[in-house]
């Protein structure tokens, strides 16, 4: 079969004035970027070179406004397959040099025709390497992206920026996950949806941002995925008769989520195999008695160096997330689940990227083995779940 001949589409658009304004006075002029208007959210950075359409998709970017690093962006336009979630999540988007062609086999349209269709505000033409050097520097803050033909004075805007929610102390996940129960089939060996019920695990996922590849590592491996609105009680996770829990990665503080953190604790202690990514790290750090918090500038992007402990082997991973758990690295912690350790650790700062219980069956990683954009390297987690719920000695990389 001859490939599809790649699809190149040219996109012209009238300069429209925008101005960004951190809440440090600092500000950047350009031209806007998608939708015209304005818009508020904690600015971050991300250092992914491809994957942009994944990364806006991700609800964990839910009231952040992301700057790319990679200065070009949108060379592969927008597709209609590779969405993490129903809608654009990020509040703002900001690009140095978009792509006047966008050239896929896949492409449906322009990055600036998708932003503009789901109204998200952005801004380019801008110097992003000094924009994020500046927050490197200073930390992840607040920020307003302001377009228009007429924009207000930079005092007024800065004012408006400053009066915009912080991101410390946002409880943000019931606002991105689902409202209803769904169920995400396993996969048979010839690729096939399996009949709900009958696959060999069944999971119950509470759903705190979930990115839609995580389910489907899950069903992959034959796991039948029952996915739970964020607030959903044990009693409620327990109704599917799960063999093993799994709490997701989402958006905002994890200093807030008390009602997932004790639904943490009973899962525990009913010694159900549990598997936590991102968020679901924090909250199961919180649940053995540790404590979360705010990075400065936060791990983004799809080339972060981790060592798993339990092997010593490095990965290289997909990040997201601005706060972390704070856990001792040199030794075993005791905890009120019995004894646990960080099993994997950021070698650029040495923040925990991973927590494991040595007396009951759970762990859980700050980052991203699902890994749609980004290394494949960590995807041996998923394995060792179902290891978990098989009951079965973890095992250290796919297929060992
Ligand atoms: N991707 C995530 O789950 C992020 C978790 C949390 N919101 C953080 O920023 O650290």
């Amino acid at each position: 079969m001859t490939a599809p001949a790649p699809t190149t589409k040219r996109h012209r658009r009238e300069r429209v004035p925008a101005v960004l304004v951190l809440e440090d006075g600092r500000t950047f002029r350009g031209q806007a970027y998608g939708a015209v208007g304005e818009t508020f959210g904690e600015a971050v950075f991300n250092t992914g070179m491809s994957g942009y359409q994944e990364t806006l998709t991700d609800p964990s970017y839910h009231r952040q406004v992301v700057v790319m690093t990679a200065p070009q962006i949108g060379n592969t336009g927008w597709n209609d397959e590779d969405d993490e979630s129903k809608q654009i999540w990020v509040a703002g988007y900001v690009v140095r040099d978009p792509a006047r062609v966008a050239s896929n086999w896949r492409s449906e349209r322009s990055l600036d025709e998708e932003l503009v269709n789901q109204g998200v505000v952005g801004i380019s033409g801008i110097d992003t390497r000094a924009l994020t050097r500046h927050l490197r520097e200073r930390g992840a803050m607040r920020v307003g992206i302001f377009s228009g033909p007429a924009l207000a004075d930079e005092a007024e805007l800065l004012a408006r920026v400053n009066q915009a929610p912080e991101m410390k102390g946002a409880d943000l996940c019931a606002e991105v996950a689902t409202k209803e129960t769904y169920v995400v089939p396993a996969i048979g060996p010839g690729g096939e949806a399996l009949p709900i019920g009958t696959a060999k695990y069944t999971v119950a996922a509470l759903d705190l941002g979930i990115k839609g590849m995580t389910p489907h590592r899950m069903a992959e491996r034959g796991i039948e995925v029952h996915v739970f609105p964020a607030n959903s009680t044990v009693e409620e996770l327990y109704s599917v008769n799960p063999d093993g829990v799994f709490f997701s990665n989402g958006p905002g503080d994890p200093a807030t989520a008390d009602h997932q953190v004790s639904v943490a604790r009973e899962v525990l202690a009913k010694k159900t195999p549990f598997f936590g990514i991102c968020f679901g790290n924090q909250i199961l750090g919180r649940a053995l008695g540790f404590g979360t918090y705010k990075l400065k500038y936060g791990h983004r992007g799809i080339n972060q160096p981790v060592q798993d402990r339990t092997t010593g082997k490095v990965e290289v991973t997909a990040h997201n997330h601005g706060f972390a758990v704070e856990a001792p690295l040199d030794k075993v912690s005791d905890t009120p689940f019995g004894r646990a350790e960080v099993s994997h650790v950021c070698l650029n700062d040495d923040v925990v990227e991973g927590l494991q219980c040595l007396d009951t069956p759970a762990f859980s990683v700050q980052y991203h083995p699902e890994a749609a954009a980004g290394p494949h390297d960590a995807a041996y987690l998923f394995d060792r779940f179902v290891d978990l719920m098989a009951g079965a000695p973890a095992r250290t990389t796919a297929g060992s």
